[in-house]
């Protein structure tokens, strides 16, 4: 029978030029698989634990080689033991070998890497694409792009309050058709932004990070780019508000806004700009500590607009049960690194879908070259996917095995 030979770490670079953990699996027959783990920078307070060394000499403190050296002497030795080969047998050596809750001992980066690697090394076993096989038959769906086009908040250094600015091509008859408008799109923006004088510089996804006035003039930019570009109508908005960053002694202070909203004020801006404005979705309008006001909005919205929880949810199960039974959102953003196994990922998207919540499978800020997502996103008819712009590299990857993908 075959097994797990040989599953080695190593520290490699991310889309910021941080260090991130790469892991390689080979198996006895000499099936390899390779899968590194992203990082983010508006993280949630309850996404599992990046372990980093905190050795100033090294990338500010920022290095990954504990987390490396756990792969290669504690992970390794664990798995080379393994007797039945499936990805659910490895991911619960890593997470008992852990131990702890939130991966704190090992590092979701460690963990997370080896658990993608070996999901890829037993699709290589069996000679199938990732996505067929860790979907199955049922695996068809090509996800609607929810691309970010324009950044602000913690992606940006710009006078923007909202993180992301995305746009969704819902009428589009395919992926294909809908990643093509997008792009269009995009560079109808930065041609639009410049002919104003505006910097084209861009953020950490990609999206543009111009100095405007505020963030309804984004949604403005954003809007007439899409009639510029023929597709008013049938290309929607949707937000990442990124509010848990807002969060302050029980309210929200917009930074770059200067204003101050209770939970309650907050709501009654998301209702104004959707009235306003054609958004369809909205990600972390409230804070990660504010179930209540989740609820509150959700009763007030949820039937026209998808309220995302990303950092509110963290990819973890006991957190989007309580927002289940709270009424909170109704939709949930997929990271694999904030909850460390492939696993615990595909169970958090079975228990959001069986409780009619919608999922979109999202890329991090920091990336990498790898397109595990893409496959994910398809195998589990996810429907959605935030991926970034499609001018940096580690973002077009994603797209382009999407792309590939449809062509299966
Ligand atoms: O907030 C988010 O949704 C993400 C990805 O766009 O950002 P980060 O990876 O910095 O958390
Ligand atoms: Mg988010």
């Amino acid at each position: 029978m075959v097994k797990i030979q040989k599953v080695y770490g190593s520290e490699i670079l991310d889309s910021r030029g941080n260090p991130t953990v790469s892991a390689t699996v080979q198996l006895t027959d000499g099936s390899m698989g390779t899968a590194a783990s992203p990082s983010g920078a508006s993280t949630g307070k309850f996404e599992a634990v990046e372990l980093r060394d905190g050795d100033e000499r090294r990338y500010g403190g920022k290095g990954v080689l504990k987390a490396v050296q756990n792969i290669n002497e504690m992970i390794s030795p664990a798995l080379e033991n393994l007797h039945s080969l499936t990805v659910r047998e490895v991911d619960k050596v890593l997470i008992k070998l852990d131990g702890s809750p939130n991966k704190a001992h090992l590092g979701a980066n460690a963990t997370l890497a080896v658990s993608l690697a070996c999901a890829r090394a037993i699709a290589a076993h069996y000679r199938m694409p990732l996505y067929r096989f860790l979907g199955g038959a049922a695996a068809h769906e090509l996800p609607v792009p929810m691309m970010n086009i324009l950044n602000g908040g913690a992606h940006a250094g710009n006078n923007i309050d909202i993180q992301e600015f995305m746009i969704m091509p819902t009428g589009a008859e395919n992926f294909r058709e809908g990643l093509r408008w997008c792009a269009e799109i995009y560079h109808t923006l930065g041609r639009q932004l410049k002919k104003k004088g505006h910097s084209t510089a861009v953020g950490d996804e990609g999206g543009f990070a111009p100095n405007l006035a505020s963030d309804e003039e984004a949604i403005e930019e954003i809007l007439s780019a899409v009639e510029t570009a023929g597709y008013s109508g049938r290309v929607k908005l949707a937000l990442d508000a990124a509010g848990s960053e807002w969060a302050e002694n029980g309210e929200y202070r917009l930074p770059k806004r200067g204003t101050r909203f209770s939970s309650d004020e907050l709501i009654d801006f998301w209702e104004e700009l959707v009235r306003k404005y054609p958004i369809v979705s909205i990600e972390d309008p409230l804070g990660e500590e504010d179930f209540p006001a989740w609820t509150k909005m959700t009763e007030r919205l949820g039937d026209r607009l998808q309220i995302v929880g990303d950092d509110l949810f963290v990819t973890n199960m006991e957190r989007l049960q309580k927002g289940i039974e709270e009424k909170a959102g109704n939709a949930i953003l997929v990271k694999l690194n904030q909850i460390g196994t492939l696993s615990e990922t595909l169970d958090a998207i079975e228990l959001a879908k069986k409780n009619g919540y919608k999922t979109i499978v999202s890329h991090r800020s920091g990336e990498t070259e790898d397109t595990f997502i893409a496959d994910l996103a398809v195998a589990v008819n996810a429907g959605q996917i935030k991926t970034g712009a499609p001018c940096r590299t580690e973002r077009v990857a994603k797209y382009n095995r999407l792309l590939r993908i449809s062509e299966c």
